[in-house]
């Protein structure tokens, strides 16, 4: 493989500090163990070189790389992890009497029940906050909260003043003092510690500092986009005066903030941190063809600086068919396809902005028996308790002798949650099971308070009722149950984290929603949801798009594009400026994982679709990218000339094809190709309407609408005196 001019030039850097702007696909790894080869054919020792990777795959198979480079076993620079230099480093700040040994708390369990001794202590006094901060989320919530301040260097206090913790979490900043004190008495210490506690030691002992600095001539960082403030704070610690940091990276691809990732860190705050350096574009991706690469610069312009540098396609990248479409349906035909044509269904990925977002996907695959695998670290989303307490109530109506099942009944009780303790409710659905009616007093409901035994009673009358109704479609009877518990409400009130309320709300009606699909075979349904078959083989990965980055498919869908779901928001929780930039970061790396095909999916009605799908302009980025493929000649017509241009100057072909502003005639002819199904539009004569279905494109579009009024009445776009409504 030739290195590319921009490739070569990162490897001749020379001393001093640099960055790399690598976009997507731009071969960072092999440009990376280049450079590494050229510092050690310069001279410099192995052991001065440092390359610290994002996680341990990426470490693992960078190494793999660099082992071809000394095939004789030769010294090889160290590839760590931030946790593996961490690790390393406390042991030797050990050694030297610098810090205090400590164990590490490697099981999450094992934090978890630290943090409940704590709280049961902490809270004593004040049962009922401690019935809520004892609830599995919001320890979760705490210990991410602990791991938080230490990434990001400041008070438990200051942080917790600066994000939205959810409710019933004011506990945090005292609690995170007690974890530590714990932590401290029992020697013990947690993952955030590998890096914080070697950082503070150092900070603290200037003798320790000097003798650790000057060890190292160069360090290489991947992924620098998403290192936080105690990695950062570590990496200056470790360069000191003497070596140089290459940072690697895509600050478009910066997806981490909460986890302390800043979109700044390789811009401004580099620069704070290690005055000026020499910067180097990688910009010629080598993963998907031109119509891609324009629609990923499309996409992304909205951001500040989102237009500085531009993805270029490289010469023999694949062409990267790019569609558009809502419901499931395309995407199944297209796995088909795909298949019959002789592929692979482990090439194909379907990337969701969040886990809700699967079900429909998820359910429509088990049904159509096309086998999928979640991602590594993904939750299946049938393993949830909420959903497994939502077939229950299915359940329940249909199998009425259930009400006779204490377990069953526990079930029943804990999603949504009741605010209760499971010990507390255990007695309460034992008698419920054995006497088949409200107990009137006694040990049952003893410890519960008055408005507690209220809730847990009309949830009693629910289920009671639940055995009349077997006979009725599951969506009903599902949005009974949400309707007379006010589900909303309690999985807001009990998550722990608010996008995590917000995503179970979703989940909710996308269940409903399924329920009635499937109307015609209810036990089908509940089975469905009960005891779902996967991992049957190598099939679809289903992801998120955090699960996705760094990764790449041949074909990908991204799903989910509707407002709200992806940019993630709600009236209660709206986008601020930055959430609306980080939504469009991860929708960017979500489109940019494609090489030969990418199939953008929105829900069929009733959503707008999302924001993104239009700003990337990609019907005429995918025209666009089979005139470059097919070498057409003359000028095209498009919405953003100025940046069509500077592409195309860019890849050379200026000198055969150029791009002009739309005329207002062609745009309004365009616009006519952007309506989508569930969008609604205000016509002179109807009044206004949702569209249903949309078939043809540009002067050929014609429209579907149900009229409010009016009726349905197929329209020809171009023609039609119509406009968006919002
Ligand atoms: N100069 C080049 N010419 C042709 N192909 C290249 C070149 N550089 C990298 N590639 C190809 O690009 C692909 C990605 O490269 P590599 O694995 O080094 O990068 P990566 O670090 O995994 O990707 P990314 O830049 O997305 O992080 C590989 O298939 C590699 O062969």
């Amino acid at each position: 493989m030739q290195l590319t001019d921009q490739q070569r030039a990162v490897v001749e850097h020379g001393d001093g500090h640099a960055r790399v702007f690598a976009v997507a696909g731009a071969g960072k790894t092999a440009t990376m163990v280049a450079r590494v080869a050229r510092l050690l054919e310069r001279g410099v020792e192995p052991s001065r070189i440092l390359v610290l990777m994002f996680n341990r795959a990426a470490r693992e198979d960078f190494a793999a790389r660099l082992s071809t480079l000394a095939p004789d076993g030769g010294a090889l620079p160290q590839v760590r992890t931030f946790h593996s230099i961490g690790l390393r480093l406390g042991r030797t700040l050990t050694r030297w009497g610098a810090l205090p040994p400590r164990q590490l708390l490697e099981g999450e369990w094992q934090r978890e029940r630290l943090a409940r001794q704590v709280l049961q202590h902490h809270l004593a006094d004040e049962p009922e906050q401690l019935a809520m901060a004892l609830e599995e989320e919001r320890i979760e919530a705490l210990l991410q909260f602990c791991d938080l301040v230490k990434a990001e260097c400041v008070s438990p206090q200051q942080l917790y003043e600066r994000g939205d913790f959810g409710s019933e979490t004011r506990h945090f900043p005292d609690a995170f003092m007690a974890i530590e004190r714990q932590m401290h008495d029992r020697g013990v210490m947690s993952w955030a510690d590998l890096l914080f506690r070697p950082l503070r030691a150092l900070h603290r002992d200037e003798q320790a500092r000097e003798r650790l600095q000057g060890r190292l001539d160069h360090i290489i960082v991947d992924e620098y986009q998403d290192i936080n403030e105690v990695q950062l704070r570590l990496l200056a610690m470790l360069a000191g005066q003497s070596a140089s940091v290459m940072a690697v990276g895509d600050a478009r691809q910066c997806i981490y903030e909460w986890r302390g990732a800043r979109p700044d860190a390789m811009k401004a705050r580099f620069e704070r941190l290690f005055g000026a350096p020499v910067d180097y574009p990688l910009s010629w991706t080598f993963r998907h063809g031109h119509g891609l690469s324009l629609m990923a610069n499309h996409a992304i312009r909205a951001n500040p600086d989102g237009g500085d540098q531009l993805t270029l396609s490289a010469p023999d990248n694949p062409l990267t068919r790019i569609e558009r479409d809502s419901g499931v349906e395309r995407l199944v035909a297209l796995l088909r396809q795909w298949q019959h044509g002789g592929r692979a269904l482990s090439e194909c990925a379907v990337l969701v902005r969040s886990w809700a977002l699967s079900v429909p996907i998820q359910l429509r695959l088990l049904r159509e028996d096309i086998p999928f695998q979640l991602g590594r670290e993904e939750r299946f989303v049938f393993r949830l308790p909420l959903v497994r307490a939502l077939a229950g109530y299915l359940e329940l109506a249909r199998r009425p002798g259930l009400l006779g099942d204490a377990e069953h009944l526990l079930l029943l009780y804990t999603q949504p949650g009741t605010f209760v303790s499971r010990e507390l409710l255990a007695p309460l659905t034992d008698e419920l099971a054995r006497r088949g009616r409200w107990p009137d007093q006694h040990t049952a409901l003893s410890g519960l308070k008055p408005f507690q035994k209220r809730n847990l009673k009309k949830r009693w009358a629910l289920l009671r009722e639940l055995t009349q109704m077997g006979d009725r479609p599951p969506a009903e009877i599902l949005a009974h149950v949400v309707e007379t518990l006010d589900a909303e409400k309690l999985l807001r009130r009990a998550a722990a984290r608010r996008e995590k309320g917000e995503e179970d709300v979703r989940l909710l009606d996308v269940l409903i929603e399924q329920a009635g699909e499937l109307a015609d075979d209810p036990d089908a349904f509940i089975a469905l949801l009960r005891d779902p078959v996967i991992d049957r083989g190598p099939g679809v990965l289903l992801s998120t798009v955090h699960g996705a980055k760094g990764l790449e498919w041949p074909l990908v869908a991204v799903s989910g594009l509707n407002e709200e779901d992806f940019p993630l928001y709600s009236r209660d929780n709206p986008l601020t400026s930055a959430s609306l930039e980080e939504e469009r970061r991860l929708y960017y790396v979500a489109i940019t994982r494609a090489r030969e095909h990418l199939l953008l999916l929105s829900d069929r009605a009733g959503r707008r679709p999302s924001r993104f799908v239009e700003e990337s302009a990609w019907q005429q980025c995918d025209r666009l990218g089979r005139a470059l493929d097919e070498r057409t000649q003359g000028t095209v017509e498009v919405g953003e000339p100025a940046l069509v241009n500077r592409y195309l100057r860019q890849i050379g072909a200026d000198q055969w094809l150029n791009a002009c502003a739309a005329t207002r005639e062609a745009m309004a002819l365009n616009a006519g190709a952007h309506w989508q199904p569930g969008e609604h539009l205000r016509h002179a004569v109807f009044g206004e309407g949702t569209i249903e279905g949309v078939e043809g494109e540009r002067e050929r579009c014609v429209l579907d609408v149900q009229f409010n009024a009016a009726g349905r009445r197929r329209l020809i776009a171009s023609r039609a005196p119509i406009e968006r409504v919002d």
